[in-house]
């Protein structure tokens, strides 16, 4: 037998030898969990069996209080740890296919023979519970397996660094408890098994990478230092897996102290959220919170405005270039999305301080309960070195007494009256047993009638007053609508004042402003508009911030604005940041644009910052990356992952009406050789609309992807270009390719972004003459 295979033989071994304890371990813990089930179905039937209860003096009393409160325990304590057993066997159910996917063998300083350390995405302890058989690839000693190479090597851990030598690094791809193939590697994790991976069809959910995470990865993955972690990764670098592995990192790093529930991830629609959810469960770990910001910024506006969502800016930008207030329009999405914007709303709310809020008065039956002159009386009388947030919770605390005065003058209405002769026999005996309850008469019936008659007029006075008291509370006196827009109105003097000539505005602000009036009239909401409004809004009532979320994350990255960074920073004002992105797939026009992710320099300081650029692409073929590389500026620094592939093709075709059976003819080969997961990515959502359709005839089983879309499954689908951003497909045909489509420069990238979600073939169709992206 050679060395080799006298070596697999005995890895083979230990491999049985391993998967045998993990199979005993599986039939212990299902029996445990067992019974567990039943003792905790058991205790919930008998649950009240087994207390006594006696309620006839306070220490019976007491005494049946603490027998419920034991028993109470007990089952929420087996509930604990039927659940901390399923966990544990949900882990073991995962090795026992595949028990582990590397081994380091390492000698410590002063250790003269090298330890073997088998790698998998669990941790097992031999029977004694004192030697791993298997070490979790997130236990610090397994940094070694994606940083380092044979040699000297240091790794850290939470009590300090250990030094040592690392004599062999051993790659595994085992299936069904079998060695597949297994090889040796140098620093880098093998391309072998990269190719295995890499070489596979999509799936409609991401995958875990943990195998061959690359170092460059490991050190987003792993790090803890930094408050703000910028990612600017190339198109299909693995920004999002590295994203999803390090919340696998932190919550097992920090077991105990951070919960899945303390981390957000910001997708850039609903249907990324059901592509990358099973990366974590796939890891035995809970998910994060995932949402978009279009969600957050609905939960956090009400129902004040219709707010326009991300998409239909995109499109405007897109489809509607003759739309006469077009420029204006992407101006005021440029001037809104930047700090000087955020600047000028600070300008505008310390002047506010001052002078020139508006309130709406508190009416009550056509009535005016309290003025707004009055409001606005009260809020300036306050010190004015207390925040305005302060001072508008002192005016809201002084205003609900001025209610519980007005109310008592209320109960002598004659509204009053009528009210209490309608009151039904119901409304009537539960005042009474209020009244009772109160212990302010002894006898059976009212028999006092004037106390009778104030009592029912609280009440009656009390309940519609509920509705003011409630507004109140929630600041609901505050004008925001009205304040906001007094921003664009150029006579205004608040607004004047606010400028006081430091602050530079975009030339066409007229215009601008104009516009922005115009929708906010009509009850509408700008994208662009959201998140400065919310931001004086919350200057205004003083910051709701949100102090649980420990780890805030934010995919596709580069299509916020510096604004919505910075209002998310205030908004989460505990968190660390670990935001990911690609400047080359800028696609909306307020995007973090011209210098980088500069502007989020500014956002924690100097020492708080670290930056990774992820240069080496993994989703597509060696042709794919070097095809789609010239599209851009700065393309020649991407490293394609060597992988083969057919060459990108670009077909022309007579006329529009001729695409739909190109595609047709386009699918079925790929269908032919095994794809299964086929996109054709239109420029927007209506010419989508109008393909899908077109395709219909031929292929009755393909989906239209559109915003509303929340699953991501695989098949035969049409997307809109923004909205393929994140996912991607074995092959992409991209529906119109030419000049028109794909001509302005603001819509390179956007085209840049279509092409890169492929992964083993690229086909371009166009009519006329073709887009001069291509090179
Ligand atoms: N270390 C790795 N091992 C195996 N596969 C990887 C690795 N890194 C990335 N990939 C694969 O490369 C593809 C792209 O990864 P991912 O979607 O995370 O990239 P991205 O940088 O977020 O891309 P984009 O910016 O284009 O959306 C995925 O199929 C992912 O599984």
């Amino acid at each position: 037998m050679t060395n080799i295979n006298k070596e697999r033989t005995i890895e083979q071994q230990r491999v049985d030898q391993v998967t045998e304890v993990i199979r005993a371990r599986i039939e212990d813990f299902q029996a445990q969990v067992g019974g567990m089930r039943d003792d905790i179905v058991d205790i919930r039937r008998n649950f009240w069996d087994d207390v006594t209860l006696n309620f006839e003096d306070a220490a019976e009393s007491a005494e049946s209080h603490a027998s419920m409160k034991q028993q109470a325990e007990v089952l929420s304590e087996r509930e604990r740890s039927h659940r901390h057993i399923e966990e544990q066997l949900k882990t073991l159910l995962k090795l026992e296919h595949s028990p582990y996917f590397g081994r380091i063998d390492l000698a410590e300083e002063g250790q003269e023979k090298a330890d073997p350390i088998y790698l998998g995405v669990g941790s097992l302890l031999d029977d004694s519970g004192y030697e791993y058989l298997i070490y979790d690839w997130r236990a610090p000693v397994s940094s070694l397996y994606y940083d380092s190479g044979p040699g000297p090597v240091a790794y850290e851990t939470p009590s300090g660094k250990i030094k040592g030598e690392m004599t062999l690094k051993r790659q595994f791809i085992i299936r069904d408890g079998q060695i597949r193939s297994m090889f040796d590697t140098g620093v880098t994790i093998g391309d072998e098994l990269l190719q295995e991976v890499l070489g596979k069809q999509s799936d409609a959910q991401m995958k875990s990478i943990v195998a061959t995470i690359q170092r460059e990865q490991n050190q987003i993955i792993r790090n803890e230092r930094a408050r703000l972690l910028i990612v600017q990764g190339a198109a299909g670098s693995g920004k999002t897996s590295a994203a999803l592995q390090r919340v696998a990192y932190l919550l097992y790093r920090y077991r105990g102290i951070l919960q899945a529930d303390q981390i957000v991830l910001f997708s850039p629609n609903p249907m990324f959220n059901s592509y990358v959810a099973t990366v974590l469960p796939e890891l035995g770990e809970q998910n994060m919170q995932q949402t978009t910001y279009q969600q957050y910024l609905e939960h956090r506006l009400g129902k004040t405005f219709a707010l326009e969502d991300p998409f239909s800016q995109m499109e405007y930008t897109l489809a509607e270039t003759n739309d006469p207030g077009y420029e204006a329009r992407i101006d005021g999405i440029t001037y809104k999305s930047g700090v000087s914007f955020m600047h000028l709303i600070d300008s505008y709310a310390a002047g506010l301080s001052e002078a020139g809020l508006s309130f709406k008065a508190i009416t009550f039956k056509g009535r005016t309960l309290i003025s707004e002159e009055a409001i606005k009386e009260q809020f300036y009388k306050l010190d004015r070195t207390v925040s305005i947030g302060n001072r508008m919770r002192l005016t809201a605390e002084w205003m609900l007494k001025e209610l519980t005065r007005l109310s008592r003058e209320e109960r002598e209405q004659d509204w009053v009256h009528e009210e209490i002769e309608l009151l039904d026999q119901e409304a009537y005996a539960k005042a009474f047993d209020e009244l009772q309850r109160k212990n302010r008469f002894a006898g059976n019936s009212f028999d006092d009638f004037d106390a009778e008659r104030d009592f029912l007029a609280a009440m009656v006075v009390q309940a519609k007053f509920k509705k003011l008291r409630k507004r109140v509370k929630r600041l609901l006196f505050l004008d925001v609508p009205v304040i906001y827009k007094r921003l664009f109105e150029s006579d205004a003097a608040t607004y004047k004042q606010a400028l006081d000539g430091s602050h530079e505005l975009p030339e066409n602000w007229a215009d601008i402003s104009e516009q922005t009036l115009a929708k906010l009239n009509s009850g509408e909401v700008l994208y662009e508009d959201a998140t400065p409004y919310l931001y004086l809004k919350e200057k205004l009532e003083g910051f709701h911030t949100n102090t649980l979320v420990k780890h805030l994350f934010i995919d596709e990255a580069q299509d916020y604005s510096p604004f919505q960074y910075h209002y998310l920073k205030r908004i989460f004002p505990n968190c660390k940041m670990t935001v990911l992105g690609d400047l080359n797939q800028s696609i909306f026009a307020h995007a973090v644009s011209g210098n980088g992710f500069d502007p989020l320099a500014d956002l924690f300081s100097e020492e708080e910052t670290e930056k990774i650029i992820l240069a080496r692409s993994y989703r597509s073929t060696r042709p794919i990356v070097a095809f789609t590389s010239k599209m851009i500026e700065g393309g020649d620094l991407i490293e394609p992952f060597n992988r083969d592939g057919e060459e990108p093709t670009i077909t022309k075709v007579e006329d529009e009406t001729q695409i739909a059976s190109e595609v047709y003819s386009r699918v079925n080969k790929l269908v032919d050789t095994g794809y299964s997961s086929i996109a054709v990515i239109c420029k927007t959502a209506a010419e989508g609309k109008r393909m899908h359709t077109a395709l219909l005839a031929y292929l009755p089983s393909v989906r239209l992807i559109e915003k509303e879309t929340v699953t991501f499954e695989k098949g035969i689908i049409v997307i809109p270009s923004y909205l393929a951003k994140g996912v991607e497909f074995d092959a992409v045909i991209i529906g119109n390719a030419n000049q028109e489509h794909y001509g302005r420069e603001s819509e390179r990238k956007l085209f840049y972004t279509a092409c890169t979600r492929a992964m083993h073939e690229l086909h371009l169709l166009y009519t006329d003459e073709l887009t001069t992206f291509i090179r």
